[in-house]
C-alpha cells in the first residue's frame, strides 16, 4: 500500500532554523563531499515532476530520527535540509566564489529535466487516508478537462446570469497597478504568541533581528558582490534552462547573497551590485530560487508575493521536508487515550498534537506502518494531516444537524464531522469524482460512520440537488500550493491559466455552498470554505467575491486558536475588512500543511434576492431517487424524513425476505449509499 511506503519515512522532523542560522553557525560544520554539490545546472532544462523528485532526493539531506520534538533536542538541531551541510560534507565556499570561476563540472543526466506539456489541472488535497489502492489517485489529483472550462470568468454568466455574475479577472485586478508592497506583507504575517501552535509543533522561528525585523546577517559587510553577477537581468529576465557552467552550489551561494541584499530594506541595495536596483537583485533571486528548489519561475514569482524575502525562503525550504505524521483518533470507535496506549504498546512513539485538538496525535516514530495496524484497519484512527482538522473545528458540527460536505473524498473531514455529530443527524458526503468516492465510502465504513450518505454530483448542482442544510463544508479543489512537500509536481505543473480556472471553479462552488444553507437553521446556518493552497487568488479573492455576490452572508470568527490573519489587501486590491477573520496556515510557521479557512454565517436574503429563486429544485427521496419539487420544499422536514426512511428500510428488508415486527425507535437514518446520476 502507498500508505505503508509513506510510513517508511523517517519520523517527522520539525523544521530547524533556516540556512541563515546555519551560516552563523558554519564554523562548526565540515565540508560536503564533492559529488552532490558538483552537479551542474544543466539541471534546469524544463523541469518535470520525476526529475524534480530526483532533485529533491539528491538535495535531501540525511534526516535523523527524533524521539521527541523538542527545540532543545540536539538530534533535531542536526537534522538537515537541502542546502545545509552535513558533517561529512565540504563546506560551501560562499566567500570564495570568484568572478569567472570555472564551472565545477559538466553535470549529470540526473539533472536533465525535460519540460512537459500541461493538459490537465491537478487538484490537490491534504488527506493521507485515501482508502483502497487501485482506485486511488495520487494525493489530491482530480482531472479536469480544460476544453470544458470556460474561456474566462465572463462565460460563466451564461450559466446562471444573476447568481453567478462573476467579476472578470480584469476587473478584479484592475485596481491600482501597484507592485507588491513588502510593508503590507510584513504586517500581515506578523503573529503574536496566540497565533502559534503549541511549541512542539512549531518550526524554528524565521530569523529576525533584535527589533523583530527581518534578519540583518552579520555577513553583510562581506556580502558585497564578491564577483557575483546577475545573468537573469542581463538576459532581460528570460528564464533560461541553465546558465552554462554554473553549478547548483554556485546558484545556492548567489541565492544566499541575494537574500541578504533583498531582505526588505532598500538601503541594503548598497551591498548589491553597483548600478543595479533592488528589483534587479530580486529578479535574479527569483531565478535562483526556481533553479535551486526546482520550481517554474511563474510559481516562484507568485509565491514570493506572499512573503517578505526571508520568510519566502523559509517557506520554500519548509516545502523540502515532510510535515509531522499525525493521526486523528476516531471517537466513534475509541478514545484518544486508549488508542495512544494501544499504539504505544506496539512501539509507536506518539503524543497529543497540542491543546487545540482533543483527538489528534503526532507520531514520532513507529516500528510498524501506521496505515496497517490492526487499530487502523478497525477504524480506530484516520491518518490525517494536522491542518485538515482545522476546517472541521471551524465548522463545529452539532448532533442531529444536516450537513453537506461538498467535495469530500477521501473523507478525512467527513468522518471527523460524523464523529463530532456522534453518528446522529445526517452528513451528505459529495464528490464529483466517482473513482474517489470509492475510497471515501471505504473510509466511511472503516470508521463506522452511520450517518453518512455518499453522493456523486458536481457540487455546482447544489442546492438544486438538495438544499436547506444546517452547515456546509466546502474543502475546495485547489492548486495544492500548501502541500508541496507532499506533492512536488506542484512546483512545475501550474500555470497562470490553472490558477484562473481554479479560482473560477472555487467561486462557483462557494456561491453554491452559501445557497445550500438554510438561513432559518436554529442550530447552524454556517459555511466553511477551505483550501490547501496559500495563493490569494484561491482564498481571499474567492471569499471577497462571494461576500459581494451574497450580501446576506458575512464572515465570522473561525474559532480557531491560532493562524495568521487573511490578507485584507493584496497587490493593490482591497478586500472586505472582515477578511481579517479568515485564517492562513503555513508550513514554515505552523509546521503544518499550508491551509486557508474562512467561516460564513448565512443570514436571510433580502426580498429582492429571494424573488429570483422560484425554479423547481431536485431532491433525493428516501428511495434514493431524484425527484423534482417546487423550490419551497427543499428544506428538510425531520418527521417526514423519519417516516420515509423507516418505510424505505421496511421495503428494503421485505425485498430480502426479512419481516420486521417493530421498527427500532433509536435507529438512525442511514448507512452509506452511493447515489450516482
Ligand atoms: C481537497 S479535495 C477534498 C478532500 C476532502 N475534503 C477530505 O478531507 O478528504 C477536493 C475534492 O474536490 C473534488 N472536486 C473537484 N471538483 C469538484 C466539483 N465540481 N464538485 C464536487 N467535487 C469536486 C475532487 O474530486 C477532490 O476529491
Amino acid at each position: 500500500m502507498g500508505r505503508k511506503a509513506k510510513n517508511k519515512q523517517a519520523a517527522p522532523t520539525p523544521l530547524v532554523g533556516s540556512d541563515l542560522d546555519r551560516r552563523r553557525d558554519k564554523g562548526k560544520r565540515k565540508a560536503p563531499s564533492g559529488s552532490d554539490n558538483r552537479k551542474s545546472l544543466k539541471a534546469a532544462k524544463g523541469v518535470n515532476a520525476k526529475s524534480s523528485k530526483d532533485r529533491q532526493r539528491r538535495l535531501q539531506p540525511r534526516v535523523k530520527k527524533v524521539d521527541v520534538v523538542d527545540d532543545d533536542d540536539s538530534d533535531i538541531e542536526d537534522a538537515l535540509r537541502p542546502g545545509e551541510l552535513s558533517d561529512d560534507q565540504e563546506e560551501i565556499p560562499v566567500k570564495k566564489v570568484k568572478k569567472g570561476k570555472k564551472p565545477a563540472t559538466t553535470g549529470s543526466d540526473e539533472d536533465d529535466l525535460p519540460s512537459r506539456p500541461i493538459k490537465q489541472i491537478e487538484f490537490s488535497d491534504s488527506e493521507d487516508d485515501t482508502g483502497g489502492d487501485d482506485e486511488r489517485l495520487p494525493p489530491g489529483q482530480h482531472t479536469f478537462d480544460l476544453d470544458e472550462a470556460p474561456e474566462d470568468d465572463g462565460d460563466f454568466d451564461s450559466q446562471e446570469e444573476d447568481d453567478f455574475d462573476l467579476v472578470s479577472d480584469e476587473e478584479m485586478n484592475s485596481d491600482e497597478d501597484s507592485a507588491f508592497a513588502s510593508s503590507g506583507a510584513e504586517e500581515d504575517v506578523d503573529m503574536d504568541e496566540n497565533d502559534l501552535p503549541p511549541p512542539h509543533l512549531r518550526p524554528n522561528p524565521i530569523p529576525t533581528d533584535e527589533e523583530g525585523g527581518p534578519i540583518s546577517t552579520n555577513l553583510e559587510d562581506d556580502l558585497d558582490h564578491q564577483g557575483f553577477t546577475l545573468p537573469a537581468v542581463e538576459r532581460g529576465g528570460e528564464q533560461e534552462d541553465y546558465e552554462a557552467g554554473t553549478s547548483l552550489k554556485e546558484v545556492e551561494s548567489r541565492m544566499r547573497w541575494l537574500i541578504g541584499v533583498c531582505s526588505g530594506k532598500q538601503e541594503k541595495t548598497s551591498n548589491g551590485l553597483p548600478g543595479r536596483s533592488r528589483s534587479d537583485h530580486l529578479l535574479q533571486l527569483q531565478h535562483d530560487i526556481a533553479t535551486y528548489f526546482g520550481y517554474n519561475l511563474f510559481l516562484v514569482n507568485k509565491l514570493m508575493k506572499l512573503f517578505i524575502v526571508d520568510e519566502a525562503i523559509a517557506f520554500f525550504e519548509a516545502n523540502e521536508s515532510p510535515r509531522p505524521v499525525t493521526i486523528r483518533a476516531n471517537t466513534l470507535r475509541t478514545r484518544r487515550r486508549d488508542l495512544a496506549q494501544t499504539l504505544s504498546n506496539r512501539g509507536v512513539v506518539l503524543e497529543p498534537i497540542g491543546k487545540w485538538s482533543k483527538v489528534g496525535l503526532q507520531v514520532f516514530e513507529s516500528p510498524v506502518p501506521v496505515g496497517a495496524t490492526p487499530e487502523y484497519l478497525a477504524g480506530h484512527y484516520m491518518l490525517q494531516s494536522a491542518s485538515s482538522f482545522l476546517p472541521v473545528i471551524a465548522l463545529a458540527p452539532q448532533p442531529e444537524e444536516r450537513i453537506l460536505d461538498m467535495a469530500s473524498a477521501p473523507g478525512g473531514k467527513t468522518t471527523y464531522i460524523s464523529a463530532l455529530m456522534q453518528n446522529t443527524g445526517i452528513v451528505f458526503a459529495n464528490d464529483s469524482n466517482k473513482q474517489r468516492t470509492k475510497s471515501l465510502t471505504a473510509n466511511v465504513h472503516r470508521l463506522g460512520c452511520k450517518n453518512v450518505v455518499v453522493c456523486n454530483y458536481d457540487a455546482r448542482e447544489f442546492p438544486k440537488v438538495l438544499g436547506g442544510f444546517d452547515r456546509v463544508l466546502l474543502d475546495a479543489p485547489c492548486s495544492g500550493t500548501g502541500v508541496i512537500s507532499k506533492d512536488q509536481s506542484v512546483k512545475v505543473n501550474k500555470t497562470e491559466r490553472d490558477f484562473q480556472l481554479l479560482a473560477h471553479l472555487q467561486k462557483q462552488l462557494l456561491l453554491c455552498a452559501l445557497d445550500s444553507v438554510n438561513p432559518n437553521s436554529t442550530t447552524g446556518g454556517y459555511v466553511v470554505y477551505s483550501t490547501c493552497s496559500v495563493t490569494v487568488d484561491e482564498n481571499e479573492a474567492v471569499v471577497d467575491y462571494a461576500l459581494r455576490k451574497r450580501p446576506h452572508c458575512k464572515l465570522v470568527d473561525t474559532g480557531l486558536e491560532f493562524g495568521v490573519e487573511g490578507f485584507k489587501a493584496f497587490e493593490g486590491k482591497t478586500f472586505h475588512d472582515n477578511l481579517s477573520l479568515t485564517r492562513r496556515y503555513y508550513p514554515h510557521k505552523h509546521n503544518m500543511d499550508g491551509f486557508f479557512v474562512a467561516k460564513f454565517k448565512i443570514g436571510k436574503r433580502a426580498k429582492k434576492e429571494t424573488e429570483k429563486e422560484e425554479e423547481p429544485q431536485r431532491m433525493i427521496n428516501a428511495e434514493g431517487e431524484v425527484v423534482i419539487q417546487p423550490s419551497n420544499v427543499t428544506m428538510f422536514n425531520a418527521e417526514e424524513d423519519e417516516q420515509l426512511i423507516k418505510e424505505s428500510k421496511r421495503k428494503h428488508l421485505k425485498s430480502k425476505g426479512i419481516k420486521l415486527s417493530k421498527p427500532r425507535s433509536d435507529a438512525h437514518t442511514t448507512s452509506t449509499a452511493v447515489k450516482t446520476r
